[in-house]
């Protein structure tokens, strides 16, 4: 029989070989993966268990929350605050931080999360997930506040997400490759499924909503119009699209098998950088890519080097196969 390695025993091994997750990390990590354990097993009631459907109010960005929203986000506070490993957390889906409260121990990590990523697709049995990041408070003075949250996502101590798909699958990064770990529903664990994930750098499939086409900037519309054109176009290739529009679903794919995947500025709403958070979405999933051998750009920097200026940024993503990423950065630079 092959031997199985559980999160504890990859953590365990990790910090015993590289020596960089202390024991709060560790336990974050452990904390984090259970609280996603919980929300699997609501996900996977849907109808039975009362957790479909509109929870009938507005998060602080105007988008209208769904009950599985409300209910990913508590699930998360209420296992991550009693442990001595955080000094507070940031959600998509709250206003403002919530600091640990007072009777339990501060510690030194900050915690920042999308509960449930890809909220269309909740009432429609697709794949949704929950993505999450990990900082340092560097601040060491007693207290927290919104501040110690503004670093740039390569000062990330960890980053990952949890996809509730057909199969319930943790993919997780501390700074030294991917790991993916897939949830023995039975016995209730994580089990290690592969390591060292590796993007491809070449692809021919995008991820992109295409609905929003007229209002593309030219670069990227350039970029999709090569890749229309197929064999016959400069590219000399034909390409193939998905878009799930649940970005744990679309990064997943692409950490599996190559991709491209776009959600970039446009002209709907110009004075907006984008549709796609940068604290809760856009940074975690560039440090996993980014330790998958991807690339992620806004169209102009790094995203990983963007010092955030408030909470609840956005940003324009484009991710995943190095060469094809590369080239919608440099059309950018062309304009
Ligand atoms: O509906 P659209 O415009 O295609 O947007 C889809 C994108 O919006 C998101 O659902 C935003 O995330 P939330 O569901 O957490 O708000 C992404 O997961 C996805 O890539
Ligand atoms: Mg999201
Ligand atoms: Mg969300």
């Amino acid at each position: 029989m092959t031997k199985r390695i559980s999160l504890t025993q990859y953590l365990v091994e990790q910090q015993r070989e590289h020596g960089h997750i202390p024991a709060q990390l560790r336990l974050l990590i452990e904390v984090v993966a259970r609280a996603c354990k919980r929300i699997a097993i609501s996900v996977n009631k849907g109808e039975l268990g009362d957790v479909l459907g509109s929870a009938g109010s507005e998060n602080v960005q105007g988008e209208v929350q769904k009950k599985l929203d409300v209910i990913s986000n508590e699930v998360l506070i209420e296992a991550n605050e009693w442990g001595g490993h955080l000094a507070a957390m940031a959600s998509e889906e709250m206003d403002s931080i919530h600091v640990v409260p007072n009777r339990y121990p501060q510690g030194e990590f900050l915690l920042l999360f999308d509960p449930l990523d890809g909220s269309s697709n909740i009432d429609v049995n697709v794949s949704i997930g929950t993505i999450f990041s990990v900082l340092r408070k560097v601040n060491n003075q007693r207290g927290v506040s919104e501040e110690d949250f503004l670093q740039p996502g390569k000062q990330q101590a960890a980053a990952g997400y949890c996809i509730y798909g057909p199969q319930t699958t943790l993919v997780l990064t501390v700074g030294d490759g991917v790991a993916m770990f897939t949830l023995d529903r039975e016995m209730g664990s994580w089990v290690l499924t592969q390591e060292n994930v590796q993007i491809p750098e070449d692809t021919k499939e995008f991820a992109i909503n295409m609905s929003n086409m007229r209002h593309w900037d030219a670069p990227v519309k350039r970029y999709i119009d090569e890749c229309l054109a197929g064999k016959e176009g400069p590219r000399g290739k034909d390409f193939n699209m998905r878009w799930v529009a649940s970005m744990v679903a679309d990064v997943h794919r692409i950490l599996t098998r190559g991709g491209i995947f776009m959600y970039p500025w446009d002209k709907r709403d110009p004075d907006k950088p984008g549709k796609l958070r940068l604290l809760y979405e856009a940074n975690p999933m560039g440090f996993v890519v980014e330790q998958a051998g991807g690339m992620v750009s806004n169209g102009r920097q790094r995203i990983m080097d963007i010092q955030p200026t408030k909470l609840h940024e956005r940003v324009s993503v484009i991710l995943g196969s190095k060469n094809e990423v590369q080239r919608v950065h440099d059309y950018h630079q062309d304009v």
